[in-house]
């Protein structure tokens, strides 16, 4: 594919004279960055390591889930042919508790008591909540039969080798306590992404240092290196690297040789100090594309290089940046770790838009904005100021509503799809 790819870019000229219709659509885009996605090997974590991690290896129930045929209520259980006729009295003859399984069976015509999730004694078959019961002196009364045994029987939630969790399953809470059901301790999880951070720029200063005249503070790296955090990768945030050709150049190849994704910053555009894009090309088997028909985050290079390590330049400006991340670096960490493509992306949703907004004409348009829902419908409403140097942008914003190619504006009231941000 890059060889192709590569052919069909150099055939078309990378710079400022080149048409919209040269530039790529951001489902071509993401199409081309997840057939590329580094194969992550994989490592064994222990338990209390696992949260947040993808699994690499299916796991399949040990053993019956439960494990036994047990109480699903609190009351006494009896055997259901001894109550033909109700109400009936039975003597009770013991107990099954929880962690306390009765040492005998149940006769004919006898009551035990029973707690939620004790065993169920050999010969009961029907478990009376205590609410349907009258207790007496060494007796119990039943009143009524319910229409549920009120047992959970073995294998009832997982037979013995189900498989429960699927490789790239990412391990939140729930799975966890599913595992720790399982007795299992330590698993094979995908090993996390390396992720090197290249922020470029003569105008910027290492955070903590006084920015001088023109100068800004390298803030996009602390961003961009939350936002591949939360997506399971470890970090590197080289020192910034200055608009120099071979500074930009002897940076990419410090990080590719530890890396498995290249994040760089900046410089990736058309300015006669943006060097990004040269060097991306130079060091890819296969550059795949450049410039992507959106707003904010047009000027986007990606390509890989022979051994295997992606490499994205994202525009400098923090929305640009942002989106950029989103949209395609943080599918691309997924599928790396093992998450099905059509599960990797932000997900999307219809939306009633609160506020009128303006679309980009050719470019498909993400506008920052809050999601909420009233009366069971959702509602985006877009942020004031949608500028993509506005570095304020995105702090307070939920999700990105999108105003498709060639609409120039959308009034309020109008129907729009949104990407739902995960809070980080
Ligand atoms: N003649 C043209 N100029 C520009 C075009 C174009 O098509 N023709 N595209 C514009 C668009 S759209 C974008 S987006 C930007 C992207 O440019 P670069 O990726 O080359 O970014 P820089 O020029 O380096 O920086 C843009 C902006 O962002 C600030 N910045 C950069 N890095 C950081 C950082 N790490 N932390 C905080 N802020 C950062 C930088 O100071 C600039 O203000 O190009 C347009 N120009
Ligand atoms: O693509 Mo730029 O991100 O419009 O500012």
């Amino acid at each position: 594919m890059g060889r192709s790819l590569r052919a069909a870019h150099r055939h078309i000229s990378p710079y400022p004279h080149m048409s919209m219709s040269h530039f790529i659509s951001v489902e071509d885009a993401l199409l081309h960055i997840l057939d590329a996605a580094p194969r992550q090997g994989t490592e064994r974590v222990g338990l209390s390591d696992a949260p947040g991690r993808y699994l690499a290896a299916p796991i399949n129930a040990p053993a019956d889930v439960p494990a036994f045929d047990n109480s699903a209520m609190d009351g006494i259980v009896v055997r259901r042919d001894d109550l033909t006729a109700l109400p009936r009295t039975l003597p009770l003859v013991g107990e099954s508790a929880a962690g306390h399984p009765a040492d005998r069976e149940l006769g004919p015509a006898q009551a035990m008591r029973i707690s939620t999730g004790a065993r169920i004694p050999q010969h009961a078959d029907q478990v009376i909540p205590r609410e349907l019961c009258d207790f007496g002196d060494g007796e119990v009364t039943v009143r009524e039969l319910p229409a549920h045994d009120h047992i959970r029987r073995a294998g009832d939630y997982l037979s013995q080798g189900r498989p429960a969790l699927f490789p790239g399953q990412r391990l939140d809470a729930a799975s966890i306590g599913l595992l720790a059901s399982f007795n299992i301790a330590a698993l094979s999880v995908v090993r996390r992404p390396r992720v090197t951070i290249i922020a470029t720029g003569d105008e910027l200063v290492e955070l903590g240092q006084e920015p001088g005249p023109g100068q800004l503070v390298n803030s996009n790296a602390y961003m961009i290196e939350a936002l591949a955090k939360r997506c399971g990768a470890t970090t590197r945030v080289l020192p910034i690297t200055p608009d120099r050709y071979e500074a930009v150049r002897a940076a990419f190849e410090e990080a590719c040789a530890t890396s498995d994704l290249v994040l760089s910053i900046g410089g990736v555009s058309v300015g006669e100090h943006d060097h990004v894009r040269r060097v991306l090309d130079e060091r890819s088997s296969g550059m795949t594309f450049w410039k992507i028909r959106m707003k904010p985050g047009k000027p986007l290079a990606f390509g890989t290089t022979e051994g295997g390590t992606a490499l994205v330049g994202l525009p400098g400006n923090p929305a640009s940046s942002f989106v950029g991340f989103q949209l395609f670096v943080r599918p691309l960490l997924a599928c790396a770790q093992g998450v099905p493509r059509d599960q990797a992306s932000l997900p999307r949703v219809n939306a009633v838009l609160d506020a009128p907004v303006q679309g980009a004409g050719r470019r498909r348009t993400y506008l920052a904005g809050q999601w909420y829902a009233q009366r069971g419908v959702m509602h985006f409403a877009p942020l004031s100021d949608q500028s993509s140097g506005n570095p304020a942008l995105f702090a307070g914003a939920t999700a990105l509503g999108i105003v498709e190619e060639g609409i120039d504006s959308l009034s309020a009231g109008a129907s729009l799809p949104m990407l739902l941000l995960p809070g980080s």
